[in-house]
């Protein structure tokens, strides 16, 4: 039945103009037309497929992904693609690889932390990819403390040169991408030694193999730190280990945009803060929240397109059953999903503006903005990839049975995912930055420095420790002031309570670690609070397009309601509202799933997915579903022959000792 589209009368209840939502989900129409050229040339190259990725032994899958990457790269060239269009079409190819590295930490921590001579000594080098670069920071001992790495780089005056090197085994570089087989050079974190005294953690980059051969240069050992979690997934990239025996590099291979070490072996630091150095990771952690919306999206738009072929339970009269995106149990599982996905596409698309932003004002000196900008790249990292890691879990179990299958896409999906949640930052540690934040902007509320930007709210703070709920009937709810002011007053309130309980401790450090599972709650309130407040900020815009904005409106409403019914705890503890108010956003919320439900496969489709991006069966855009996986069965290795290799050697013998035991 080649051709027909079983969703068929499920777009036709749609209420609005789903090509126009496709511009708003890519953010323009350019944005959009990119990304749809991107999407199919990938989609129909036949060197990009991917269905049998799950099945590949780890050399073969490693090897597959260098011949895609290249591929990849000689078509770029070919095509003459612009960093935009090449950006895209690598994350339609979608697989990670050595080349997410280069691109996406090497060269940006050169931009960042080196000078202009260092940039223009190696950019060129790395834009053409003549050398290939990793981002080595993280050590076997030490991620999350970057403060604790061990790999030291000592300055030798007589040679003009830095000797690193790595001096205990914890002090090993482990986990870097593209490090284990492929970098032939990285951007190395070291504590600066001048002198015999130290000067903090630098950025240093270092040649570790041959540019002839490919061989690791004397004193360097090199290698892939092993399999990962999931098959296929992760496991196209070489995370590596490396460690220094002495390696001799020349003083300017520092990058010294933070500070200069002079040819005297002196340190001079320049106006720019020491967190620069750590600037490549905010950038990075910018882009992750973007990505976040791309993966939390995808599982969504596999979740929904089932949830409307599948069908149980309910038949009247031998008619059919009923579809379970029909359930309200589903919807509640479903919708907030589907609503998270676009708010943090709108959140991601307001953080890359803030980040335009800082790098402006950086590049003009003006330092004022970065602690904010650490603070929402951090706290929006952690909170986004954490719901989207649950949500690709969650979107697999509201597939049933049939999710757990490879060819549903969701596993994978799950497994390459799963670690945004760890790179990058460990999620919690990410929150306790964003609680340091907090406490230090209420410790200088008064001082006459007004909070600003995402911040700004603790400027009424009076008002927002005393005002209550104004909420009569459910359908107040659906007044983004009331919304608003209500994720304001939570979010200042918790973390006045933490600052209130800090001001106990003699010792602001012990008082920090014995309430840091309450100031991680805080800071996940403030950051929760961002996301309705940048949902409602969208809202404000033009949004052209018959009936778009209302949807967009339904899916605001869903994403801020099922979190006040989540964490109803925190609103009802923090006295901002009452039992009856929080079980009244509950009424207008389950209201809103049922505004959703004729629009949900429409707002799936105006992701734009191409069914090679989702590799899904159970999300393919015709929803043809059941034969399609009746064929993907018996493509399955196992199904080659009808009796299965191990037989004689195995079965057989089995059971021909039962049948003896059987006769005794
Ligand atoms: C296939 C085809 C290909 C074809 C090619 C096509 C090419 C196209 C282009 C492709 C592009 C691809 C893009 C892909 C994207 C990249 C993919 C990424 C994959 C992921 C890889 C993962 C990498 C990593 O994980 S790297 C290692 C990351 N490590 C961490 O994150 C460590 C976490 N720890 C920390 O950040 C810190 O140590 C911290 C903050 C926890 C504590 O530090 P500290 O010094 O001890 O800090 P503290 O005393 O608390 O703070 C001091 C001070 O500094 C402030 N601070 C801290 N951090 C920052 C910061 N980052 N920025 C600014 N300020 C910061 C902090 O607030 C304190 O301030 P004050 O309170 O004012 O003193
Ligand atoms: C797939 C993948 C790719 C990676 N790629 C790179 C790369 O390219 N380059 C690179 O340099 N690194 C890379 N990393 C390393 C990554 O950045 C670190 O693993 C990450 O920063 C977490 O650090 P950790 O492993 O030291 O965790 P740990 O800090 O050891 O965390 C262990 C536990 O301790 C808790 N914890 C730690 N500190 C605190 C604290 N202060 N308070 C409360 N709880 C705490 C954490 O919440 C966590 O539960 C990669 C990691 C992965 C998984």
């Amino acid at each position: 039945m080649e051709g027909v589209d079983y969703l068929a009368d499920e777009r036709k209840k749609t209420e609005f103009d789903v090509e126009e939502m496709k511009i708003v989900w890519a953010g323009s129409r350019h944005t959009f037309e990119v990304s749809d050229r991107m999407a199919k040339l990938v989609a129909n190259d036949p060197v990009f497929r991917k269905d049998d990725r799950v099945m590949l032994a780890r050399k073969d899958l490693f090897k597959n992904t260098l011949r895609k990457a290249t591929y990849a790269w000689k078509r770029i060239n070919e095509l003459r693609l612009s960093e935009e269009e090449a950006s895209k079409l690598r994350s339609f190819v979608d697989e990670p690889a050595f080349t997410d590295l280069h691109w996406g930490m090497f060269v940006p921590a050169i931009k960042g932390q080196g000078t202009d001579e260092q940039q223009k000594k190696w950019l060129p080098l790395a834009y053409k990819m003549q050398i290939i670069g990793c981002y080595a920071q993280t050590e076997l001992g030490h991620g999350s403390n970057v403060q604790g790495l061990e790999t030291t780089a000592t300055f030798d005056p007589q040679t003009d040169e830095f000797v690193i090197h790595s001096p205990t085994l914890t002090s090993s570089k482990w986990w870097p991408g593209g490090l284990g087989k492929v970098s032939t050079h990285g951007v190395v974190y070291a504590r600066l030694i001048l002198d015999g005294q130290e000067h903090g953690i630098h950025g240093f980059i270092v040649q570790l193999r041959s540019l002839e051969d490919h061989r690791p240069l004397p004193g360097i050992t090199v290698a892939d730190i092993g399999m990962k979690f999931g098959s296929g997934a992760y496991n196209t990239m070489d995370n590596g280990l490396l460690r220094f025996d002495h390696v001799r590099i020349p003083r300017d291979q520092m990058l010294m945009r933070v500070s200069q070490v002079t040819r005297d072996g002196k340190i001079v630091q320049s106006d720019v803060p020491r967190q620069l150095v750590y600037g490549t990771m905010v950038y990075v952690r910018q882009t992750i929240v973007q990505d976040a919306s791309i993966a939390l999206s995808r599982a969504v738009c596999i979740a929904t397109r089932y949830s409307a072929v599948r069908r149980q339970f309910g038949s009247s009269n031998g008619g059919p059953e009923t579809q379970v995106i029909d359930y309200k149990t589903q919807q509640s599982r479903l919708f907030p999903l589907l609503a998270s996905a676009y708010a943090f596409r709108f959140v991601g698309e307001w953080l890359k503006w803030l980040y335009t932003d800082v790098t402006q004002r950086l590049q003009a000196n003006d330092f004022s903005t970065l602690p904010e900008a650490h603070a929402c790249t951090a706290g929006l990292k952690s909170l986004t990839t954490s719901v989207t890691a649950d949500g690709i879990e969650e979107s697999r179990k509201l597939c049933g049975g049939h999710g757990y299958l490879a060819s549903s896409g969701l596993p994978e999906l799950f497994a390459v995912y799963v670690p945004a949640c760890t790179y990058e930052g460990d999620n919690t540690v990410l929150m306790l930055q964003v609680a340091r934040f907090l406490m230090k902007t209420v410790s200088q509320l008064g001082s006459g420095k007004p909070p600003v930007g995402t911040i700004s709210y603790m400027g009424r703070i009076e008002q927002l420790m005393q005002c209550r709920c104004a909420v009569k009937k459910a359908g107040d709810w659906l007044n983004p002031n009331a919304v608003l002011e209500a994720f304001e007053a939570r979010a200042a309130r918790m973390s006045v309570s933490c600052a209130q309980k800090l001001s106990k401790f003699s010792n602001p450090e012990e008082g920090f670690a014995e309430l840091s599972a309450d100031l991680v709650e805080a800071a996940v309130a403030h950051c929760q609070l961002i996301v309705v407040s940048k949902f409602f900020e969208k809202l404000q815009q033009d949004i052209p397009g018959k009936g778009v904005k209302r949807q967009l409106e339904v899916l605001c409403g869903v994403y801020s309601l099922h979190l006040l019914h989540k964490h109803q705890g925190d609103f009802l503890a923090t006295s901002y509202i009452t039992p009856k108010q929080a079980s009244l956003a509950n009424d207008q919320l389950r209201e809103l799933y049922s505004q959703v439900r004729p629009n949900a496969i429409a707002l799936v489709d105006a992701f734009n997915y191409t069914d090679h991006y989702l590799g899904s069966i159970l999300g393919c855009y015709d929803g043809n579903v059941y034969p399609k996986l009746y064929e993907a069965a018996w493509r399955d290795p196992l199904n080659d022959s009808v009796i299965p290799d191990g037989y004689e050697q195995y079965i057989r013998p089995l059971l021909k000792q039962q049948l003896r035991v059987a006769k005794l």
